[in-house]
């Protein structure tokens, strides 16, 4: 296999303190992050460290249940919500992750998801307070989006209103396996290269358990940057920072202007990886099913937070059979058997 290319590729770092004041400021900031790299860090954002301590002790506690628990409130790719293992297949590499992951959500996409409080006691309150959390930090940077693109202050925040039932926002819990140190010839994905199809993607990482890598976009010269060069994005546990990406639907939303980017978790492979176990927690901002979605110049057609979440999981979901297809094609091909059945899921932001 060839080694990876690094490069430190500056992540901007923006502050939140003192918001009200400095909302034009961080404007500002946000913008040229958006416009440029498509990641960046925020700081002074109001979650505390505690607070970020005790989803992660949740999370812990959510996988530690056994399997056929997890499985009563199983994975729904109709309402992007419930538990999935090893079974996101992603269209870079047509092989699934080896993690699980529990998607949450606030509104009526989340019935009969939650696992009852005798099995978890107090997981769903605090899952949803950090959920709230996570979401008023993200109307901050709302209210910076739509300034910078001349909507009112209001517009997106409307637009991702988690009071409603019809809210697709998600918090996302992730758990990944340790992977082997000797080396096997199994090749591992942990989260294969892909953007986030959501509006503003805030990611929380857990100190020293790092594997989180990004392409910026403009860059990229390949569909998924196989061979192009990657930035490592350390977990900071001092600065208690919140990694955020822009997601495809943000990118559409502004016309292209703000540029959805590439990243991945490595499969640990090369000296310096992390081998061991890895958690860490994202919270996709998706828009309302209702909600209207079209740039201020008009460059897409008007679509529905619905449709463009179902392209956006169709999309996927049909790169992955077409992945499946081309492989059993050529199973077959060399074989000359009959055609296996097999599922797949296609999960995510
Ligand atoms: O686990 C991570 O650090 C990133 C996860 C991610 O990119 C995703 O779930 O979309
Ligand atoms: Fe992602």
């Amino acid at each position: 296999m060839n080694q990876t290319k690094y490069s430190d590729r500056q992540v901007p770092s923006i502050s939140l303190a003192d918001f009200e004041n400095r909302i034009d400021e961080i404007t500002t900031q946000l913008v040229d992050a958006s416009e440029n790299v498509g990641f960046f860090c925020l700081t002074d954002h109001g979650i505390t460290r505690e607070q970020v301590d005790t989803i992660f002790d949740n999370s812990a506690a959510f996988f530690s249940l056994p399997d056929e628990t997890k499985a009563q409130v199983p994975f729904s790719a109709t309402h992007n919500a419930g538990w999935e293992k090893n079974a996101q297949i992603r269209p870079s590499t047509g092989a699934a992750d080896q993690k699980e992951s529990y998607q949450m959500q606030f509104g009526a996409n989340m019935k009969g998801r939650w696992l009852d409080e005798e099995t978890l006691p107090g997981f769903r309150t605090q899952a949803l307070d950090f959920m709230r959390l996570a979401q008023t930090v993200s109307e901050k940077l709302m209210i910076c989006f739509a300034r910078g693109l001349g909507f009112p202050d209001n517009y997106f925040i409307d637009a991702h209103d988690i009071s409603e039932p019809d809210s697709q926002t998600v918090g996302r819990l992730l758990h990944y396996f340790p992977t082997p140190e000797t080396n096997d010839g199994v090749i591992r994905h942990r989260a294969g290269a892909h953007c986030d199809w959501d509006f503003v993607t805030l990611l929380f990482q857990k100190a020293g358990q790092s594997g989180l890598e990004i392409c910026p976009g403009r860059e990229a010269t390949s569909k998924f940057g196989v061979s192009d060069i990657w930035t490592k994005v350390e977990p900071d546990p001092e600065s208690n920072s919140i990694i955020c990406n822009i997601g495809d639907l943000l990118m559409s939303w502004s016309d292209d202007r703000f540029k959805s980017t590439l990243h991945r978790v490595k499969a640990p492979c090369e000296p310096g990886d992390f081998y061991g176990e890895r958690y860490s927690i994202a919270f996709f901002n998706q828009p309302r099913k209702s909600a209207k979605i079209q740039g201020p110049n008009r460059k897409y057609p008007m679509l529905t937070g619905e449709e463009f979440t179902r392209n956006a999981m169709q999309r996927n979901f049909k790169a992955v059979l077409e992945a499946k297809e081309k492989k059993e094609g050529e199973r077959l091909a060399a074989l000359q058997g009959p055609p296996a059945v097999s599922s797949v899921v296609s999960v995510g932001a």
